[in-house]
């Protein structure tokens, strides 16, 4: 989706005058195009349908559990357009060797993110959209982040965590195999 720069640019120059700013001050004068240009990349996911990145699918004969663990995302609080970011961890349990290139679920992670968004829906449309087009016995999406309007602003928790889950399919199901795949994310535990 194409972003609409001139309006961007509008607004910010409205903004810089709201709050008692010259945006014709020398050290602001490309600051509206600056911003207009930053949004149109932190937002770049928006009109993206994550499951594009699930077309191709390799035929391995494995029914066990693949795992990508630490993909790092940014993406904007919807409430503040402040930035939280952090790590995402996507497991899940091919079906009929219906498997997917591991940077996929990587990409799949920035498009959900690039847009404004909530922690939580980050993590269930990342599920969802696993489900829906690889078909595994199961998916587990871990994300946890920090929100920089809890840290900057508000009620200023810096170091405060998130930790968001959605589980699918044998995960729900099977509290042993979920155990095991959150043990093997390590949340809250020591990164080598
Ligand atoms: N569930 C959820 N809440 C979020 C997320 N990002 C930010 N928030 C919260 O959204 C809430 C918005 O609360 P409001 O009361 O409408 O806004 P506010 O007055 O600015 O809230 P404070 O941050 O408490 O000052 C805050 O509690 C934020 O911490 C997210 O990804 N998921
Ligand atoms: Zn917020």
């Amino acid at each position: 989706m194409n972003v609409d720069h001139e309006k961007i640019q509008q607004a910010v120059r409205m903004i810089l005058e709201a709050v008692g700013e010259d945006p014709d001050r020398e050290g602001l004068l490309d600051t509206p195009a600056r911003v207009a240009r930053m949004y149109a990349e932190v937002f770049s996911g928006l009109g993206e349908d994550p499951k594009k990145h699930f077309g191709t699918i390799f035929s391995e004969d494995h029914e066990e559990l693949v795992l990508v663990k630490d993909i790092s995302f940014f993406s904007m609080c919807e409430h503040h357009l402040v930035p939280f970011y952090g790590r995402a961890h996507v497991g899940y349990i091919p079906k009929s060797g219906r498997v997917t290139g591991l940077s996929k679920l990587a990409r799949a992670v920035d498009d959900i993110a690039r847009r404004p968004q909530l922690q939580e829906r980050i993590s269930y449309t990342l599920a969802n959209s696993i489900m829906e087009t690889l078909e595994p016995h199961g998916v587990i999406v871990v994300v946890e982040a920090e929100h920089m309007c809890m840290t900057m602003r508000g009620v200023k928790k810096p170091g405060a965590m998130t930790v968001t889950s959605a589980v699918r399919g044998v995960f729900e199901k099977d509290p042993a195999v979920r155990a095991e795949a959150f043990s093997l994310i390590g949340i809250g535990g020591k990164r080598g």
